[in-house]
């Protein structure tokens, strides 16, 4: 457990707070970076206290827009979209996060076929260690996840295709698909998908395409209880339902982070989870 803030946490908190991140949003995050829980309530709250009183000696018309600006919504107005082969079905769009619910990404017989390909070559899963970048195992994600290259081969190439179709991104921008598996009792708590600036270990991972713009997350079985991804900060919870998908915008062409798209996988409370992750960098991912 960490309990001391050294320079790089100082900016990350000197950042998010002048950003406008909520103080429970900052909190799950250091703890997600390995802090107890009420030495990073005890820190956020003297950060906030401190950036806050600066902030409003210096504070300029300017300041008020330096809230995340809503780029236009990457999915194209309709209640359909056609991404490359299949047509989807547009569910639900959210403005503030920026999130789309889509129905009918993948077939049964496709979301079948990628379990049976993962099965057995899956891993315990691993987050971004935030001081050395290194892949650790943590209490904090249950779930065992399994790599895809890219285009690895016909099958996955097409799945890559039609992702970044509907993504609206280019193909090259793609990490691997990842699939995940969590079994009852499985979860994953909240967390952004981008590198948090500042984070000496967020170095290392941006180096390699840039930063994370945005993931698709899409369900490759329905969950018998449980399991449905959750925005906390946004009161927003989306279940899990096979072929189904969920899409989040959280960097925008300014470069700016939502951290509105604070997120998890709640517990599985009975059945099998199983998700396959598409995130977008800024620049191509080689
Ligand atoms: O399991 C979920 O619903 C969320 C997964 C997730 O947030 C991730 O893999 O980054
Ligand atoms: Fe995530």
């Amino acid at each position: 457990m960490m309990s001391e803030v050294d320079a790089a946490w100082r900016e990350w908190l000197a950042t998010n707070v002048s950003r406008g991140c909520t103080q429970e949003s900052m909190i799950d995050a250091m703890v997600q970076g390995g802090f107890e829980i009420d030495a990073a309530r005890e820190i956020v709250r003297r950060a906030a206290s401190e950036t806050g009183a600066v902030a409003s000696v210096i504070a300029s018309p300017e300041d008020e827009t330096r809230a995340y600006h809503y780029d236009a919504c990457p999915v194209a107005a309709g209640n359909t979209v056609h991404a490359y082969d299949r047509d989807v079905t547009v569910r639900i769009r959210f403005e503030r996060p920026q999130v789309i619910a889509f129905d009918d990404v993948l077939s049964g017989e496709e979301c079948a076929e990628l379990i049976e390909r993962a099965r057995h070559r899956l891993k315990r899963s691993t987050t971004v260690n935030p001081d050395n970048g290194s892949e650790d195992v943590i209490q904090l994600r249950t779930s065992e996840g399994f790599w895809f290259q890219r285009c690895e081969d016909a099958f996955i190439e097409r799945l890559d295709h039609r992702i970044s179709a509907l993504m609206n991104w280019p193909l090259e921008h793609g990490e691997g698909l990842q699939i995940l598996h969590y079994r009852q009792g499985g979860e994953y708590r909240p967390h952004f998908d981008y590198f948090p600036p500042g984070q000496n270990g967020s170095v290392l991972h941006t180096a390699r395409g840039g930063q994370r713009v945005a993931t698709l997350i899409v369900y490759l079985s329905d969950v018998e209880g449980g399991g449905e991804t959750v925005f906390p900060d946004a009161g927003l919870a989306v279940m899990a339902r096979q072929g189904g998908a969920i899409y989040f915008r959280y960097m925008n062409g300014r470069r700016q982070l939502d951290p509105l798209t604070l997120h998890g996988g709640a517990p599985v409370t009975s059945g099998d989870k199983w998700i396959m992750t598409k995130w977008m960098r800024e620049r191509p991912y080689v």
